[in-house]
């Protein structure tokens, strides 16, 4: 394989722009050979006469007077291009073109050298600043506004002009941004992209098209991305199908994996695939963008995805793929059909299970509960809680327990009570593993009964709805830890997201449990003081979410050349991210490391994954360079790591 992590740190010179080269300069032969060209691709893309050019404007017409796109739904050929993207280099381009490529643009830091060799002088304000007045005045706006959606938009627009200042101030103000970027705010952004929308960010991928991938892949203006996230938009955070608008999500995470980890932004791809959607809103709305139809079939929803997967090696042999919000069944049919073929993972599954895995680990030392003594119980039986419930297995029987016994301490429940093998309805393939038999013909249909007849140590929550932890729910938790001996913690992570799905808030969590809950959630929760006397006891809550994985687990396999993604790569992501914290994180009773310090968490987590992949054989870099590591320990494996990362305006 070629060097795909070598470049994160220096993308090509030859960058892409949203301004294509030269047609521009030579005017009339140029525009001769466009109007040419834009002949040729008409008749490619449409091979018809011009009479029935006409027929399909008029069904165009009448199609959106219907509330439909006349062109998405009709279109089913294969798009022939008879030419490909061409790029300016970057050390060709002036005046506008440099300050209208965000990649370029570098706001008002241009040298008074570059002003005049980039022919700027007089496009930009006179005045030259450094980084963190031009950061300053960002946040300033950014207070300004008064939703967080409004909030968002700044954000997008200001991404739109200058990566590198957006991530910047991503980085440096991480604990309030990233909430604006990713969830809870991204999930509000999701359900209204389509009215949102103003210029595109991904690759939106029709199933109409499906015959025209590769061509769509190459419509990328960037070259070689390392790393794609791709959604169906069936299962969007815990909100449910909402078909293209889920694009949202892609973009987020991708966000992410620049801000937390340091991944080029010219090497990040976000897709949606858009094969219609369920969500009666989405397909009443006349401003939404997705193909309004209903989901196709399992079977042929799964023939698109193999026709994007091999399309996707072809066009970017090196790209790594993940997988997002893909609802259930499809998302753990995807990981298993293609895991050993691609360089693919699964983030509602694997990245989940592993977060939660990374945390629990600080949570059994917090708690008093020694491990051999723990029981859980998993309120939500889908991708994530199944993902998080098996990664969990793993991490006891890696501690010398037999299979059985590990997975005999986790009581799975969903919206029909206690997962058992006899309780009379067919469980999907995935709910089996975790089924109970030992429950001699009793069923238990609420979670309190539940509670009260496994009496656990901790709970786990992610059922994408609001609320499920009741006051009575925690506080029969609480009951059951208290059974065991004094001193013992309640473990209670109500995971879903966004907030508005949250199982219960922070505040409640303290108060339900008088202050002893060791507490992680999905979004962020503020931390929550109580006065008692003059003084005032803070607790601080934990966010148990994916991004303190999925970035350094892409990292680390980007840059280790792994041709697959293996379990023990992502169980090293949990168990190095549970070593990640520092002493002031520990002293604090905290079990994640704060966000400020999410990069120095990813770049543990990227060590360790590397690590993992040569250990497993399936890093592609040469035995050379890890011979030469090995003598020198992690310090010179984590130096490479860091001149690799993308650290903008520093
Ligand atoms: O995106 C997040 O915050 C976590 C996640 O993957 C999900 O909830 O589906
Ligand atoms: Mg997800």
């Amino acid at each position: 394989m070629a060097t795909a992590g070598s470049d994160i740190s220096t993308p090509r010179s030859t960058s892409p722009s949203s301004v294509f080269s030269g047609r521009s300069s030579h005017t009339s032969v140029a525009s001769k050979r466009l109007s040419l060209s834009l002949q040729r691709r008409q008749s490619a893309f449409n091979p018809m006469s011009s009479v029935d050019i006409a027929s399909i404007e008029q069904r165009m017409k009448m199609a959106a007077l219907d509330g439909l796109r006349g062109y998405a739904q009709d279109h089913y050929g294969e798009v022939k291009q008879d030419h490909t993207t061409e790029y300016i280099p970057k050390s060709a381009a002036g005046g506008y073109q440099v300050l209208r490529e965000p990649l370029w643009n570098k706001g008002l830091s241009f040298t008074p050298e570059e002003r005049v060799s980039k022919n700027l002088t007089g496009l930009i304000p006179h005045a030259m600043e450094n980084t963190d007045t031009q950061v300053e005045r960002c946040m300033k706006m950014i207070r300004s506004r008064s939703t967080p959606i409004d909030k968002y938009l700044y954000l997008s627009s200001l991404k739109s002009q200058n990566l590198d200042l957006f991530y910047r101030v991503l980085i440096d103000n991480v604990r309030d941004l990233m909430p604006l970027v990713y969830t809870p705010t991204i999930g509000d952004v999701c359900l209204q992209y389509s009215t949102l929308y103003t210029r595109p960010e991904a690759l939106y991928i029709s199933i109409k098209q499906r015959k025209s991938i590769r061509t769509i892949l190459r419509n990328w203006p960037h070259p070689n991305p390392e790393i794609c996230v791709v959604t169906d938009g069936s299962r969007i955070l815990g909100l449910g199908d909402l078909g293209v608008n889920g694009v949202g999500i892609s973009i987020g995470k991708l966000a992410l994996y620049t801000g937390a980890a340091g991944i080029h932004p010219e090497k990040t791809l976000p897709i949606v695939l858009d094969a219609g959607t369920a969500n009666e809103d989405n397909l009443k709305d006349p401003l939404y963008l997705g193909l309004r139809a209903k989901r196709p079939s399992l079977d042929v929803m799964q023939e698109f995805m193999d026709e994007f997967m091999e399309a996707a090696r072809d066009v970017f042999p090196e790209m790594l793929i993940q997988f997002e919000d893909f609802e259930t069944e499809k998302a753990f049919n995807y990981l298993s059909r293609y895991r050993d073929q691609y360089r693919c993972f699964n983030d509602d599954i694997q990245g989940t299970g592993a977060v939660v895995l990374g945390g629990y680990i600080g949570a059994v030392n917090l708690s008093n509960v020694p491990l051999d003594d723990q029981r859980l119980v998993f309120m939500g039986a889908g991708s994530a809680g199944v993902g998080v419930a098996k990664q969990m297995v793993e991490y006891y029987t890696r501690r010398g327990l037999s299979e059985q016994a590990a997975k005999d301490k986790f009581w799975l429940v969903d919206t029909k009570g206690l997962v058992t093998w006899d309780r009379g309805d067919k469980l999907p393939e995935h709910k089996k593993y975790f089924a109970r038999s030992d429950n001699n013909g009793h069923q238990f249909r609420t979670l309190e009964e539940v509670i009260e007849y496994v009496r656990p140590s901790a709970l786990v929550g992610l059922t994408a709805t609001f609320g499920v932890f009741t006051e009575s729910v925690v506080r029969a938790l609480k009951a059951s830890v208290d059974a065991g001996g004094s001193g013992r913690r309640p473990i209670l992570f109500p995971l879903s997201n966004p907030l508005t799905k949250a199982e219960c808030t922070f505040e409640q969590a303290v108060q339900w449990t008088e202050g002893t809950v060791i507490f992680a959630s999905g979004s962020p929760f503020s931390p929550f003081a109580v006065k008692s006397g003059d003084a005032a006891v803070t607790y601080w809550p934990n966010q148990g979410n994916n991004v303190y994985v999925f970035p350094g687990l892409g990292l680390g396999a980007i840059l280790a050349k792994a041709s697959k993604i293996t379990d023990e790569m992502v169980y090293m992501s949990a168990a190095s991210l549970a070593e990640s914290l520092n002493a002031e994180e520990i002293q604090k009773g905290l079990i994640y490391p704060r966000i400020e310090r999410v990069r120095d968490a990813s770049l543990v987590v990227a060590r360790e994954v590397m690590k993992a992949a040569r250990r497993e054989g399936v890093s592609m870099l040469p035995e050379e360079q890890w011979v030469e590591w090995e003598e020198w320990g992690d310090v010179a494996l984590t130096k490479y790591i860091k001149d690799r990362v993308y650290d903008p305006l520093k």
